[in-house]
């Protein structure tokens, strides 16, 4: 199908400001993102102020609430390393977001370890689910990658950190990287300035790591 041709829908997954979901607000429709519309943003926490910004851009969202899962299950039966609450929270968010039919599903800032109960249907659908992160490969998974690059950095050990798109799998921001951008370090330099120089990298890198997906998709949907 020809880029013209095409209309792609993204699902939006946050739990806080919203920043990179507002990059990809902005890049819809723009040579940046062409044919491209966010169909629904889905937070996993009521006060994200990421809502905000999808009710100002008139977009459907959701939250979906961990705690009600909590209360419906609260012995926590564990299966592998998640228990029933949060499996039956994921099932149900993987319903929320097919519902839709979406074309990918973009992690911006969404701070929750996605289960199999999600992945698996999602995959099974054909819809990849991509994730920002704010490392290189394989350097800082998981949650304050940047507070950690910056101990790192500040400890001799390393001397760039970086920022990427990759694949979501089960093993946490292991997935296969779709882009990566490094970020020079500077000796001496405050956490929070080189958290801001992070994030507007993140605004752009976000961008193109969605397109990026988007076109590998229609690729393989050629062959
Ligand atoms: N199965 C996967 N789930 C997610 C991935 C992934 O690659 N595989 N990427 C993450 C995003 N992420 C880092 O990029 C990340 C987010 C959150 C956590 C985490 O420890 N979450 C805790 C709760 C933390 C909190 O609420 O503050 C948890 O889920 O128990 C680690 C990595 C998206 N999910
Ligand atoms: N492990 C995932 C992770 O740390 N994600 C990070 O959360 C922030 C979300 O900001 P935002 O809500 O303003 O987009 C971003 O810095 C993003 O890299």
């Amino acid at each position: 199908m020809s880029p013209s041709a095409r209309s792609t829908h993204l699902t939006v997954l946050i739990s806080g400001s919203g920043t990179n979901l507002q990059a990809l607000i902005d890049a819809c429709g723009t040579p940046a993102l062409p044919s491209t519309h966010i169909i629904r943003v889905i937070s996993n926490r009521k006060n994200a102020y990421g809502l905000e910004r999808a009710a100002k851009a008139n977009l459907p969202s959701t939250y979906h609430n961990l705690l009600k899962y909590k209360k419906d299950f609260p012995d926590p039966v564990e299966n592998g390393t998640f228990n029933e609450a949060r499996s039956e929270y994921d099932k149900e968010l993987a319903k929320i977001v097919l519902q839709d039919r979406p074309d990918v599903v973009v992690c911006a800032g969404w701070m929750h370890i996605l289960a199999p109960t999600f992945l698996e249907p999602l995959a099974k659908a054909g819809v990849p689910v991509i994730n920002l992160h704010p490392a290189l490969p394989g350097q800082f998974n998981g949650a304050h990658a940047i507070e950690r690059a910056h101990e790192a950095f500040e400890s001799g050990k390393i001397d760039h950190t970086g920022i990427m798109v990759h694949y979501v799998i089960s093993e946490v921001d292991m997935g296969q990287p779709i882009l990566t951008r490094k970020i020079y370090m500077v000796k001496g330099e405050a956490l929070e300035d080189l958290e801001q120089r992070v994030h507007e990298n993140e605004w752009e890198v976000i961008v193109q790591g969605t397109k990026m997906a988007i076109d590998a998709l229609y690729e393989g949907a050629k062959r």
